[in-house]
């Protein structure tokens, strides 16, 4: 039976699965839910099951108010099929009450480590017409008391600089492109705003919403919010964020992304949708199969916005966004959020957005100086016994017992299968994530990795962006990426949250048109810069002009291109930093840090904090004498 069909016929009613656990509590009744000849307003977050929220039979289910869940954490007694009246097993189950927080995967050990004192000192920087001020804490925001209840169960306890700034903005209906360092909380900053959105149009009556001139259609889903990532495991990761912040608000998020049944995607959808996370290509997809329609959508956000608008992507996000209903911009609010935003991306972006806020958090574009980085010089042919070395001496420097979980960089998905059977023959547990592997094995490779069953992963740049895992303690690029972007994405993975972390990458002559980028990331972030990198960069910024997505003279990317290009620091004097290094080691450990940051910005100064991982947890880690072990090749 096709869905258009499913929703005609009512299902045979059957006694409801009722879980053990439950079969003593009392039945929850909520006067509002089980009356279906009210109004389809729903009362948020009142009583304890879900039921609270309710629909007329024929009202448009575009409305939510199933499970939005996705394959991954679908509430285990949720299902209520594809009947005609998919929320009234909910109100005689009030599964939702069963719904245990931590089942969402809401207390994660790696919270308790969170550091935001080490945000402090961001500095921050906002361009645009009538900024609105921002908060310093989140009870200054007027989200509602559930949001506000799921905010502290997530021990969110106060907002990093970009949450502090982008969700007034946010919340002020603004349309926002928004750039904060890899790890510092942009994906609260974009959902606790959309979901109060989506909260207040819940509050609406049918009368209201007509009057809006949204459409109703009973065969499609018409969420309110759209949110785009370019890879299914951060789509998953998004959503999973999203389910923990709307817990028991009766906002319904859904997730779609290739690679998984399109069927269970769409049952998913029938059960109600206000928020979408999708990755495009599947997106297109639905919307081509008239299973979704973008005629509602009042919020859109673009995560990883960059990325979803170069090469790759940007033509499908083109369509979505122009030429799928979508209401246009200045009637939707849309909001784009990267760690990296090159002049050439946010040209591209102005198209989607009106009269928009840009807002800079942090050294934007650059790596945080929580990150140690570490470049050696390794030829092609010794980076496998460079990269055992590595891993030996951290594996008798682990800490407790507890095996430090690595992340290994490599160019190609060939690259990563063949390395990470190496490892394994090499007794280290390893396990390979790229887009050649179906999405079972990929989200059972993260899972194995992100739970320290195999702390190494070997990947391709499917894991460079977005991926939170809490306990990541080292990023080694086996190989470079071209773009410097990517590296700070990729290096992102790790100092997360506060937290501190190591970034090893093996640098080789194919890299020499990176040197120059690196060398200045380097800096931007206090970090030791070897005196032969100072080489390479002085070489190639004379001879050579990169592809460093650093372009038009704005460096590092992150200010606002209306604002025309800053000042910049293009041309660096490496001689200099050469001559006052000829005494460093190329890979040596002892210097101090001498070099000051040249800040591109007029306005804000680097923040000349040491870096709190530092060298002597590197040599703690890695004794800092490479063992080279025999025969590994
Ligand atoms: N206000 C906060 N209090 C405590 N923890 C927070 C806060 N904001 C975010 N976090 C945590 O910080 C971690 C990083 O957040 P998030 O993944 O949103 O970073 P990001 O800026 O999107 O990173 P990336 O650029 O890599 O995508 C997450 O584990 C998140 O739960």
């Amino acid at each position: 039976m096709s869905w258009n069909e499913s929703t005609r016929y009512q299902r045979p009613t059957r006694p409801t699965y009722l879980p053990p656990h439950l079969r003593d509590q009392p039945p929850i009744t909520d006067s509002i839910s089980s009356s279906p000849s009210r109004s389809p307003r729903f009362g948020r977050g009142r009583g304890r099951g879900r039921g609270s929220r309710t629909r007329a039979p024929n009202q448009d289910r575009s409305w939510g108010g199933g499970s939005g869940g996705g394959d991954r954490f679908r509430e285990t007694f949720s299902d209520p099929g594809p009947g005609p009246y998919p929320y009234s097993q909910s109100q005689a189950q009030p599964f939702r009450s069963s719904e245990r927080f931590d089942e969402l995967e809401v207390v994660e050990e790696g919270l308790s480590n969170v550091n935001l004192d080490a945000y402090d000192e961001t500095p921050v920087e906002t361009s645009g017409f009538d900024v609105p001020p921002p908060v310093t804490s989140f009870a200054d925001v007027h989200f509602s008391a559930a949001l506000m209840e799921n905010i502290k169960r997530c021990n969110y306890v106060k907002p990093t600089p970009i949450q502090r700034y982008a969700i007034p903005v946010a919340m002020a209906g603004r349309d926002l492109m928004a750039c904060a360092q890899t790890g510092s909380g942009k994906t609260a900053a974009f959902c606790f705003p959309i979901i109060s959105g989506v909260l207040k149009d819940h509050a609406k009556t049918p009368a209201q919403i007509l009057a809006e001139g949204r459409g109703m259609n009973l065969n499609m889903a018409c969420p309110l919010a759209l949110i785009l990532a370019p890879t299914r495991e951060l789509s998953c990761q998004i959503h999973d964020e999203a389910k923990k912040f709307a817990y028991k608000t009766g906002v319904k998020i859904v997730v779609a992304y290739g690679g998984a049944p399109i069927v269970q995607q769409f049952r998913n959808l029938e059960r109600g949708v206000d928020i979408l996370v999708a990755t495009p290509g599947r997106l297109v997809d639905m919307i081509e199969r008239a299973r979704v329609s973008l005629r509602n959508v009042k919020f859109l956000a673009l995560d990883e916005a960059d990325r979803m608008l170069d090469m790759g992507f940007e033509p499908q996000v083109r369509r979505i966004v122009q030429q799928m209903e979508m209401p246009r911009a200045g009637v939707r609010q849309t909001m784009l959020f990267s760690a990296t935003f090159p002049t050439e991306i946010q040209k591209l972006a102005s198209d989607f957005l009106s009269n928009y806020i840009f807002l800079s958090a942090g050294k934007v574009g650059s790596s945080t100086d929580l990150i140690a980085q570490k470049v050696q010089f390794v030829a092609d042919m010794d980076k496998k016994s460079r990269l055992m070395s590595l891993l030996i001496s951290q594996r008798s420097n682990g800490s407790q017992g507890k095996p430090i979980l690595t992340l290994v960089f490599v160019e190609t998905k060939r690259g990563a299968d063949a390395l990470q059977q190496w490892l394994s023959m090499k007794g280290f547990p390893s396990i390979a994530i790229h887009g050649d592997k179906v999405q079972l094995e990929r989200e059972r490779a993260l899972r194995s990795f992100r739970t320290g069953v195999t702390p190494i992963l070997v990947a391709t740049d499917v894991a460079a962006r977005g991926l939170d895992i809490p306990h990541v303690a080292h990023v080694i690029n086996y190989d470079l990426p071209r773009d410097i972007d990517d590296y700070v994405h990729r290096i992102g993975r790790t100092g997360r949250a506060g937290k501190s972390g190591l970034a090893t990458a093996f640098f080789s002559d194919k890299n020499a048109p990176l040197a120059k980028a690196l060398v200045e990331l380097m800096m931007e972030a206090n970090q030791e810069v070897p005196t032969w990198l100072l080489e390479y960069a002085e070489t190639y910024s004379s001879s050579f002009t990169p592809r460093v997505n650093r372009s038009s003279g704005i460096k590092f990317g992150g200010h606002d291109y209306r604002r025309g290009a800053s000042t910049g620091t293009e041309n660096y004097d490496y001689s200099n930093q050469i001559a006052d290094r000829r005494d460093v080691q190329p890979y040596g450990a002892g210097a101090s840090s001498s070099y000051s940051c040249h800040s591109s910005d007029a306005g804000y100064s680097s923040p000349a904090r040491a870096n709190s991982f530092g060298e002597g947890l590197y040599n703690h880690m890695y004794g800092y004498n490479p063992v080279i072990a025999g025969g590994l090749n």
